[in-house]
């Protein structure tokens, strides 16, 4: 949780800052409502604003709105001064906090605003059960295996554990060890010592150590490499680290809570898991069902999307047609929460109206099926079928470009149809203004480009992630994790090249 102060707070600012770090947030502090805004531009970040009742709350909450920056805002003043209180509230503020701080009392803003942003939203009753289990587990120190498919919401349901534990008030940290290649794994987790290695400027805390008195969730455990497991087991059988480089082993508290997308005892089995790890991580288990198996969520889960998405993009209040609903009920999910997220974050941006028809609702399977498919032959130009299509819904055919595979290439990972890169050109804006490099792209976001990008990309250097980070100026760990997210979404993605698939 990272706060941001803005203005003195009636000269209470310490003691307020104090009361929420000891609550295991992160304090920043400007003085001005332009300060704040500056802070929140430059992506400083922050999860919640806690702002002077003597400011302009009403222009600080327009401005943030107007620049569609979505973050909850409470004001503070003196407690007597009900006439400012309601004025906030009326401004947009969420909370008023009545100055001197009472610690109780900011604690459970922190915690609302916490479980806000990491609800978990169910009403079925196989979710239902699980979260009872969950609740169940919280507040032992055992360490938990949440297993469960690609986007179940394994992560959501380790924060959901941690804030009903005894350790709420501290830290909860989290790695994926699937995004961080190996070798930098062993420091991620554990830290270094200066000079440990090339590039080792500096000491460094690993996150047990920043996790230490909390919990820490070990994302997409089964990834860990056999050698790094080791050194796992060891910190928590001996409760005690040691970071790279140094001989001084470090005392560490942590509650470890580790998801996986495989079956463990599958993997075990396979020699890939050490099997004492196995046991001493799966005390308890907790196994998230997918959404196809708790159809009782799809409504609910529908409308969360729809409401979240409708305010991080400044669009007024959005609802569901019973026919939508209909369509969302009926279709086959795969399993993955990100898919439906995904459809109604689309559904938000096409639809017109309050009322969120099923013209708006783009399945995935629509957007993959392949040519001749059932799902392929919705009549091109409904605004479902491909909502990139000109008039007429036709496609315009773009030169071949990186959303094409090179002559020679693998077609297999060219975009998939709705994907197609360049395809969509609204007019001719494009080919007039004699811009060649935006030919072709007018009229697509600019994730769709940069995903037909790095797809092409990476299909031209025959999977080889290394080239293609190079190639594409990112980092291979922002390249892994765009991979991840598009195979979640169901698109195509080249397999690692024949030199790294050894280390993958
Ligand atoms: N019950 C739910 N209510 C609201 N949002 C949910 C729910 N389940 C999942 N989500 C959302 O779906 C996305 C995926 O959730 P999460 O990252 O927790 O899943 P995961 O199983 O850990 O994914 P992965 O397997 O990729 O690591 C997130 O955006 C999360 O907020």
């Amino acid at each position: 949780m990272r706060l941001l102060i803005v203005g003195t707070l009636e000269g209470y600012i310490t003691a307020a800052g104090k009361i929420a770090m000891q609550r295991g947030a992160k304090v920043s502090h400007t003085d001005s409502i332009e300060g704040a805004l500056n802070a929140l531009r430059a992506a400083a970040g922050a999860d919640l604003v806690m702002i002077d009742v003597k400011l302009d709350i009403a222009t600080f909450i327009e401005s943030l709105k107007a620049e569609r920056i979505t973050i909850p805002v409470v004001a503070c003043g003196i407690g007597t001064d009900a006439a400012a209180a309601v004025k906030a509230i009326r401004a947009g503020a969420k909370e008023y906090i009545p100055l001197p701080p009472d610690a109780e009392l900011i604690a459970a803003v922190l915690e609302a605003v916490a479980e806000e942003s990491h609800a978990i939203v169910c009403q079925d009753p196989a979710m239902l059960a699980t979260l009872r289990l969950a609740d169940q587990v919280a507040p032992s120190d055992a360490s938990v295996l949440i297993t469960g498919e690609s986007g179940t919401g394994k992560e959501l349901m380790a924060r959901y554990i941690h804030r009903k534990s005894r350790r709420s008030d501290a830290p909860f940290v989290a790695v994926n060890c699937a995004a961080i290649p190996e070798n930098l794994l062993e420091s991620e987790l554990f830290g270094h010592e200066k000079g440990a290695f090339t590039g080792a400027v500096a000491r460094r805390l690993g996150r047990f150590e920043e996790a230490n008195g909390g919990t820490l969730l070990l994302d997409e455990l089964s990834e860990m490499h056999p050698r790094l497991q080791a050194k796992l087991l060891r910190a928590i059988q001996e409760k005690e680290i040691d970071r790279i480089g140094s001989s001084q082993p470090v005392k560490v508290n942590v509650r470890l809570v580790a998801t996986s997308n495989r079956n463990l005892e599958n993997e075990v089995r396979a020699g890939n898991f050490r099997e004492d790890l196995y046991f001493r991580l799966n005390v308890f288990s907790v196994a998230i069902p997918s959404l196809r198996e708790r159809p009782a969520d799809i409504p609910m889960i529908a409308d969360h999307f729809l409401k979240k998405y409708a305010q991080a993009n400044g669009l007024g209040e959005k609802r569901l047609s019973d026919d939508a609903l209909l369509m969302l009920r009926a279709h086959h999910w795969r399993g993955n929460v990100r898919e439906l997220e995904n459809t109604m974050h689309r559904a938000v941006l096409l639809s017109k109206s309050e009322t969120v028809g099923p013209d708006a609702i783009m399945l995935t399977s629509q957007l993959l099926a392949p040519e001749g498919s059932a799902q392929a032959s919705i009549p091109t130009n409904s605004p479902v079928a491909n909502p990139f299509a000109g008039p007429g819904g036709t496609v315009p055919q773009a030169p071949r470009g990186y959303g094409q595979p090179a002559p020679g290439y693998p077609t297999s990972y060219a975009p998939p149809p709705g994907h197609a890169a360049g395809a969509a050109a609204y007019g001719n804006a494009g080919a007039a203004s004699g811009a060649p490099a935006v030919q072709g792209l007018v009229g697509r976001t600019v994730a769709e480009v940069e995903r037909d990008l790095i797809i092409g990309t990476l299909s031209h250097c025959l999977g080889n992630r290394t080239h293609a980070a190079n190639i594409l100026g990112i980092s291979i760990r922002t390249l892994r994790n765009k991979l991840k997210q598009y195979s979640e979404e169901g698109v195509p993605v080249p397999p690692p090249g024949s030199e790294e698939r050894a280390a993958y």
